[in-house]
Parts: structure tokens; sequence; C-alpha cells
């Protein structure tokens, strides 16, 4: 099972450079074993193309390492928050994906302006407050997962798989590693499309609930992403 899941991550880490969502060792992907208790991720600092199975890290909840000669991303705290406030999610990815990261420094939300964005993202795709002198200066890496944990108080994970954290970049989630890699890779298109789509047409609105509800419920149908995520069933908003 632990093994299985190492090589999950492996092969989610692998597909970040593959789509061009990080440069140098930038970024990191982590999966959960959640009857063990235990999270695998990605070792920090070493370049993709050096990466082995028996490099991931394994990882207690509360962040010690229990396998592995490497030392964990740096980015670990904040994954930890995140499986520990996401019940439903089982792999986390967070990169430095330019179009996502430009929308992430401006402080912008992603507002959901067509059908690419409807079929993986209900909604508008949050940016993070400020963080505070104090939450930059102390435990960085967990507050940002607090940061974010904060600001999906309201929204149910399962419905939008990824943030933009404010003057960072973002993170994104889903049911397992490779699931949460193919939203980060959907949330960098969206962010590059929606930039197109704005300068075009500065106060363009936001697509029609009836087409959002229309092409995220017809692929996520009546229950979250994985089976009873979040707060429940997606409840169409139009019958
Ligand atoms: O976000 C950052 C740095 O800003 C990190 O994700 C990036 O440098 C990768 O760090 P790790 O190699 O995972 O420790």
């Amino acid at each position: 099972m632990l093994e299985d899941l190492k090589q999950a991550v492996l092969e989610a880490n692998m597909d970040l450079p593959k789509y061009g969502l990080v440069t140098f060792t930038w970024g990191n992907v982590s999966g959960i074993d959640r009857s063990a208790g235990l999270v695998v991720i990605k070792p920090s600092g070493v370049p993709y193309e050096a990466l082995k199975r028996d490099d991931m890290v394994v990882v207690d909840l509360e962040g010690n390492v229990v396998e592995g000669k490497l030392k964990p991303s740096s980015d670990t705290p904040t994954h930890l928050v995140l499986y520990k406030a996401f019940a439903s999610i089982g792999g986390i990815v967070h990169t430095h994906s330019p179009w996502a990261t430009s929308w992430a420094q401006a402080g912008c939300d992603i507002p959901a302006l067509g059908t690419t964005h409807a079929d993986y993202f209900y909604g508008t795709i949050p940016c993070t407050r400020d963080m505070t002198e104090d939450e930059i200066k102390g435990a960085y890496e967990l507050e940002t997962g607090n940061v974010i944990a904060e600001t999906f108080r309201d929204l149910d994970p399962s419905m939008v798989p990824g943030v933009l954290v404010k003057s960072h970049a973002p993170f994104n989630w889903g049911k397992d590693p490779h699931d949460a890699v193919h939203n980060a890779v959907v949330l960098e298109e969206v962010a590059k499309i929606a930039f197109h789509t704005l300068q075009l047409k500065a106060n363009v609105s936001s697509m029609s609930q009836v087409l959002l509800d229309k092409h995220f419920l017809r692929k996520h149908g009546k229950n979250a992403y994985y089976g009873q995520a979040g707060n429940g069933t997606i409840e169409p908003v139009h019958q």
C-alpha cells in the first residue's frame, strides 16, 4: 500500500515538469494513506529528473519523518493542514505555474467565465487574503495552510479543487495525487484563458449559473468528487 502510494506520488511529481507547471525544483506533490495516517511527499530541493521512488519521504500527520533519507518538502506543513481540514482529499500539489501564480501575486480571484473552468471548478477560484506579519514571520508554511482552510470555511473543496495563495502561488488537490495534478494543469489553463478573456473585454460577465451547473454537475454528478465529500453531495442549483 505505502509502496504503491510512493510510486503514485513519484509519477505525479514527474508530471509537473512534463506539463510545464514547474521550473528547477519549485513545487511538490503529496498523497495520503488515511488508514495508516501517513503522507508521502516529494523531498525538498531534489531536481525532478533525479527523483526515484525511494527518495519519497513518509511523514505522519504531525510532520515527523517515519521513512526516507531526505528532508521532506518545505511545504509539508501546508499539505498536512489541508489533509486535516479537507477530509475528502487524497492528493495535494503545489506549483509556481506562471499564469496561476500571476493571479496569486495580483491577489485576484479567477471568475468562472466559461465551460473549461466549469468542468472542474464550481465557481470562482479564490485567492487568499494577505497574511499578517506575524503569520509570515512565524511558521509561514503552517500559516499558509491555515489561511487556505480559512478561505474554504464556507466552500466545499471537492467543488473547487484549488486556491491561489496571495503573493505566493497555487495549491490544488484531488481524490489522489494524479487527480490533484490534473486539477493543477486545468487551473493553469483556466488562469491563462481568463487573463486573455479579460484583456479582450475587461467588463465581461461571469458565465450563467445554468451553464455552470450543467457543466460541473454533468461531470461530477450529484456526489462530490470523492464520494460523500466535503459537506455532502452537490445539489443542482436549478432543478
Ligand atoms: O513555494 C516554494 C518556494 O516559494 C516551494 O514550493 C519550492 O521552493 C519547493 O520547495 P521544496 O523543494 O518542496 O522544499
